[in-house]
């Protein structure tokens, strides 16, 4: 499968920067990279002596080139010089997204003034790109300088962030992510701020000292690029990106008398490189004013392994009954849709049986009755977090198992210190409509390895053929649903099952 962004750029001859960075990035992060050069320009560590554009005519034969063959998923633009260049951009963009089969989504971070602080495009540049590259530009990636050239805002403290980005929204572009790197406020910090006029992300990570940066801008957007145009959501992009970017700078080296650059090294694997999901109970969460309602707290109960084993998912006592006295030590009642006084019977009943077969029981969605029926645990989706009172499960003493679908969801959990946390879902999956494509062993594997302190559980299409691969990702525990409930001889199933998974 072909997954190709475009970065449409300028060459910076010292490769820290510009289009050698962007291609670096999107090689080692796995994605299909193509160039557009717009400008090259002559600099090395301590100065940008010379920035010539490219002839209007070899911008758009580069464009054309590659529009008539190999149409971008994803297309990053960077350091465009000339204001012809600008307005040629953003009308093919145009032309792309409302001609191609798939529009591609653009991502632009704005490079106006390099780090050794040369400015590098021609005057009066800001004006046409404002009011005419915004407009078609999906993700505006600005640095805290940038976001008071392109919307006349300055960043002086945490809550201004949103307001410039509303600006920015405003002339045009759909969302922004601001690069935190040099923000006058919580300085240990480096924060990027996320808006799309719905939904605000931060995540933060604690600034890195005597590290050499030349090119982290470039180096953020296209990694964002790369890993979007492998399917992730942009929440999940932009911690990858974060994550990328510190892997980067730590091994980051200097070649010549000035600044140095950042490292390429492939996919972050290394949990001290991701950020942290800044949770709107903390203190950066106040800083920066964020809406909701969720704090770290001191963490859950531990299921006292970080191995649950075989884990079924059932909506009946009757089921729950059957695999309890086939052995089974980890399960979850799950009932969908029904009032509370509905199903009250059956968690005391789920509640009983799990006690009496000393059997880890989860109870899903009915928190307050699993409180007040002192159940094992409870296991509660994403939605379900934001409006669950999830300091009374904790002070209640109750387990909590979260589903989580990606890198952010996960960091996000993280933060709760839940008692497992749910990877799902793996494999296409009849029991339930979800609104993303499966995951895959793959992306599994990696999730695991970044959990690697926490029980984890997968879930989603998981049956006894498919066991021992997931099982080999490095999950503790496998949660099924029709695998156990379809199956002609459910008893043979969990034998198989606990023959695999021990
Ligand atoms: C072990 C386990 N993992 C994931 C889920 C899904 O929970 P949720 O996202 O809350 O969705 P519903 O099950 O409520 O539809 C689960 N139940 N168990
Ligand atoms: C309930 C549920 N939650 C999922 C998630 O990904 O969060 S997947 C899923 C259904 C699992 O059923 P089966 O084993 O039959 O595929
Ligand atoms: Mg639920």
């Amino acid at each position: 499968m072909n997954n190709i962004v475009w970065t449409i750029a300028s060459s910076d001859s010292s490769a820290g920067a510009g289009i050698q960075a962007d291609l670096h990035t999107i090689k080692a992060l796995g994605a299909d990279g193509c160039s557009v050069i717009s400008a090259v320009t002559a600099q090395n560590s301590v100065a940008v002596d010379l920035v010539e554009s490219v002839s209007d005519k070899m911008l758009i034969a580069q464009l054309d080139a590659l529009a008539s063959d190999m149409p971008a998923k994803i297309i990053k633009i960077g350091l465009i010089a000339s204001i012809e260049h600008v307005k040629i951009i953003a009308e093919k963009l145009a032309d792309y997204k409302a001609n191609w089969d798939v529009a591609p989504f653009v991502i632009y971070d704005p490079v106006a003034v390099a780090s050794t602080g040369d400015e590098m495009s021609e005057d009066g540049i800001n004006e046409i790109i404002k009011t005419q590259l915004l407009p078609v530009v999906d993700l505006l990636t600005p640095n805290a300088k940038e976001v008071f050239t392109l919307s006349g805002h300055m960043l002086i403290s945490g809550e201004s962030l949103k307001g410039a980005t509303e600006k920015l929204i405003e002339m045009g572009c759909k969302s922004v992510l601001i690069k935190g790197g040099h923000l006058p406020f919580l300085e240990d910090q480096c924060i990027d701020y996320y808006y799309d006029g719905e939904r605000e992300i931060a995540l933060t990570s604690p600034r890195l000292e005597n590290v050499h940066s030349h090119g982290t801008g470039c180096t953020l957007a296209s990694a964002i690029a790369a890993t979007m145009a492998q399917n992730y959501f942009i929440e999940d992009a932009l911690v990858i990106a974060k994550a990328y970017l510190n892997q980067g700078l730590k091994a980051s080296k200097q070649l010549g008398k000035g600044e140095g650059s950042i490292a390429h090294l492939g996919w972050p694997n290394n949990n001290r490189d991701f950020p942290e999901v800044v949770l709107p109970e903390s203190k950066v969460g106040y800083e920066l004013d964020l809406q909701g309602t969720l704090e770290a707290g001191p963490g859950f109960v531990s299921c006292d392994t970080l191995k649950l084993g075989l884990y079924p998912v059932l909506d009946t006592v009757e089921w729950l009954e059957k695999v309890l006295k086939s052995g089974v030590k980890t399960l979850q009642l799950r009932i969908k849709d029904k009032q509370p006084e509905q199903v009250e019977q059956q968690i005391i009943d789920a509640i009983a049986l799990g006690k009496k077969y000393d059997a880890r029981m989860f109870i899903n969605d009915y928190w307050q009755l699993a409180i007040k029926h002192q159940a094992y645990g409870v296991h509660l989706g994403q939605e379900d977090m934001d409006v669950a009172d999830l300091g009374l499960i904790a002070d209640a003493g109750l387990r909590l198992g979260l589903s989580t679908h990606g890198y952010y969801e996960i960091l996000r959990a993280k933060q709760l210190k839940p008692s497992y946390i749910a990877l799902g879902h793996i494999f296409e999956t009849q029991t339930k409509d979800m609104p993303s494509d499966p995951q895959g062993l793959e992306r599994l594997g990696k999730y695991a390895a970044l959990l690697s302190d926490t029980p984890t559980v997968a879930i989603g299409g998981i049956n006894l053929q498919r066991a021992p691969e997931v099982y080999k990702t490095g999950v503790g525990s496998i949660a099924v649903v029709t695998a156990i409930t379809l199956a002609d001889d459910y008893q043979s199933v969990i034998d198989e099952f606990n023959q695999i998974i021990k």
